[in-house]
């Protein structure tokens, strides 16, 4: 639609470019005076005409400055004109849309960099739009819109149409910058929503999710959506045919559509799936560790989650199995536990019990924290057997009166981490695997509820290495080498969580299993030698003394394997235990019951168990 300009004189330069419609609205009136022209109601008569001009005038470049509006937004406007150049041209202008929107928002960039980085452009963005919209403003007011009905200068005018958006947000960032950084935050939200919702008819069809009516067509599962930062989750009904499972078997390849970083598939209820895309990756910059100074035994915080938030892992009734290939990052996920229930282990609240098979790289780290430490196969195994005497007291005390153990300080949580179990359950002697296998099975099968759980790191996932790798009830699969793998740590959850994909460059990132069953992509925060080391000597574990000082000396170790004849183990055949004068504990005037009792440098803090439960 063309108008006329009633304040543009006839003349062959105007008649040569307007044509008259009887429905153009009526112009202002046009005050001759220089008060009146700089009076509000002129100018917004003036403002309103130019408004009217550029939908006369400037169809096209009105067209692209939405567009490009759009696309600032977040929002990529799909071309679907027919004709392959068309296609093609549509193609690349969403192309570029998508990489306007990404500059724009900053979308893509993560971790600290990515937040300084995105702080600046934020800033650079609000000065561009602030210029640039107040330049074209200018240009246009001063080239005298209206006057002439020049088609160059109406599309200046449009363009600074474009620009009201950006201004207006612009000036509101900087009145009111944090209500700004949430309203940014909310729109980028319901960007991504509506991003999501238009988009979800073609990737339905291609991801296989589109049945056919009698009359062959197509239609795709209405939607429902809603986000938060980073996440936005679909609900997706299934149609008639489908299954819970189809929508679960599609959500990689709808994932993958989306640009998603990870997704979760959920269903919710009889004909429902929920379906988490991770748009953002909060897993790419490693996190150092932080002791905390509160605990809670039934879950440490560990590490974080896709979206930022923080990951806990379950502790108290779990036992935890940690499968990752070599550099995978197990020390993170290993320290992750032990470091995080430290605050707890002095006030014996908690017995952490360590058994290394790495010659002791991983727990000589941190070796005051634990209660007693093995670094040989029959260390190991003698620690495995005290643990299951402590079940059997337990057992017995707790029959009739409970049915979870509660830890006190006098009656701990046992914790018994065991880092590369292969080697005790694989590479071991015959004797020593079969009494490792049947101890660790009796306290896995057992030690759940009674207050004694076990966590497991291993390199090979395969039943041989494992052993009895279903009575673990929580797993963790970091890094592995192939699918296979994946599915034997994670069984079918493997298919939504390919564990052998995850980026070598990023060590501690793994795929837990969650309560509900789901599986999320998590990242364990590092944990330098120095926090280890730091950790220990402010946590150490207390001795006997410490937690019994009246009560007779420990019983010393007894071989568990004394029954079995002609073996010949690894020797000492007690368990390695730090010296009592490594621990700054013992040397404390108070602990003259410690050195008065026959403890044997192997021992010195570890009470038997029928003093354990007397206490
Ligand atoms: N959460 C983390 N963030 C960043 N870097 C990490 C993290 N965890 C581990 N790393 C780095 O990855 C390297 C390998 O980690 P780690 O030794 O824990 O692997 P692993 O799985 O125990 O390997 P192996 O089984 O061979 O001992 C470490 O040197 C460390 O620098």
């Amino acid at each position: 639609m063309t108008v006329t300009d009633p304040v543009t004189p006839s003349g062959p330069e105007s008649a040569g470019t307007t044509s008259v419609v009887s429905a153009a609205p009526a112009a202002p009136a046009v005050p001759n005076t220089s008060a009146s022209t700089s009076s509000w109601p002129w100018l917004a008569a003036r403002s309103l005409w130019a408004f009217v001009q550029a939908a006369g005038y400037g169809t096209t470049a009105a067209a692209l400055t939405l567009y490009l509006w759009a696309v600032r937004a977040g929002r990529i406007l799909i071309l679907r004109p027919a004709g392959p150049l068309a296609r093609f041209v549509g193609r690349r202008l969403a192309a570029a849309g998508r990489a306007l929107g990404r500059w724009c928002w900053g979308r893509g960039r993560s971790g600290k960099r990515g937040k300084v980085s995105r702080k600046v452009w934020r800033r650079i963005r609000v000065a561009f739009w602030l210029l640039a919209g107040a330049g074209f403003w200018w240009a246009a007011w001063s080239l005298g819109i209206g006057d002439t009905g020049s088609q160059i200068r109406t599309a200046l005018a449009v363009a600074a149409l474009g620009f009201v958006p950006g201004l207006l947000r612009a000036v509101f960032a900087l009145l009111a910058p944090r209500l700004y950084a949430r309203f940014d935050a909310w729109t980028f939200r319901q960007g991504q929503r509506w991003w999501v919702r238009e988009r979800w008819p073609v990737v339905a069809a291609a991801c296989g999710l589109a049945v056919r009516d009698k009359d062959g067509n197509e239609h795709t599962a209405k939607i429902k959506t809603s986000a938060v930062p980073g996440v936005v989750t679909l609900r997706v009904p299934t149609l008639t045919g489908q299954t819970t499972r189809t929508i679960l078997d599609a959500g990689e390849a709808i994932a993958t559509d989306f640009g998603a970083h990870s997704f979760e598939v959920r269903p919710v209820k009889p004909g429902l799936v929920a379906l988490r895309l991770f748009l953002t990756n909060a897993l790419t910059t490693p996190r150092t560790a932080g002791v905390p100074s509160v605990v809670d035994l039934d879950a440490v915080t560990a590490g974080v989650r896709l979206d930022g938030a923080a990951f806990r892992l379950r502790v108290r009734g779990r036992h935890t199995l940690v499968v990752g290939a070599s550099g995978s990052g197990k020390g993170s996920a290993f320290w992750g536990l032990v470091g995080g229930l430290a605050p707890a282990i002095p006030e014996g609240l908690v017995r952490v019990w360590g058994v290394d098979m790495k010659k002791g790289v991983e727990a000589g780290m941190g070796e005051p924290l634990f209660h007693a430490v093995a670094y040989t196969h029959a260390d190991a195994v003698a620690i495995l057997a005290e643990l299951v005497k402590v079940i059997e007291h337990r057992g017995v005390e707790m029959r009739g009166k409970s049915r979870l153990h509660v830890p006190t300080s006098g009656d701990p949580l046992h914790v018994l981490v065991i880092d590369e179990l292969a080697d005790l359950m694989a590479y071991s002697d015959f004797e020593v695997r079969r009494e490792a296998e049947r101890l660790l099975s009796v306290i896995l099968t057992q030690g759940r509820a009674l207050g004694v759980v076990v966590a497991a790191f291993v390199q090979n996932p395969r039943q041989e290495a494992v052993g009895m790798r279903n009575l673990y009830t929580q797993k963790i699969a970091l890094r592995l080498d192939s699918a296979t793998e994946a599915e034997m740590v994670l069984d079918s959850r493997a298919r939504t969580a390919p564990a052998e994909l995850i980026d070598p460059d990023a060590p501690g990132t793994g795929y837990l299993v969650n309560e509900d069953g789901t599986v999320s992509l998590v990242r364990f925060d590092y944990w330098p030698d120095e926090l280890i080391k730091a950790t220990a000597r402010a946590y150490p574990s207390p001795t006997t003394a410490d937690l019994a000082p009246a009560t007779p000396a420990p019983k010393p170790w007894g071989n568990p394997l004394a029954g079995l004849d002609g073996l010949d183990l690894d020797t000492p055949t007690t368990p390695r235990k730090r010296s009592p004068r490594k621990n700054p504990r013992n040397r404390r005037p108070a602990d003259a019951t410690t050195q008065a009792a026959p403890v044997d440098g192997s021992t010195g803090n570890t009470p038997s168990t029928e003093q354990e439960t007397n206490s």
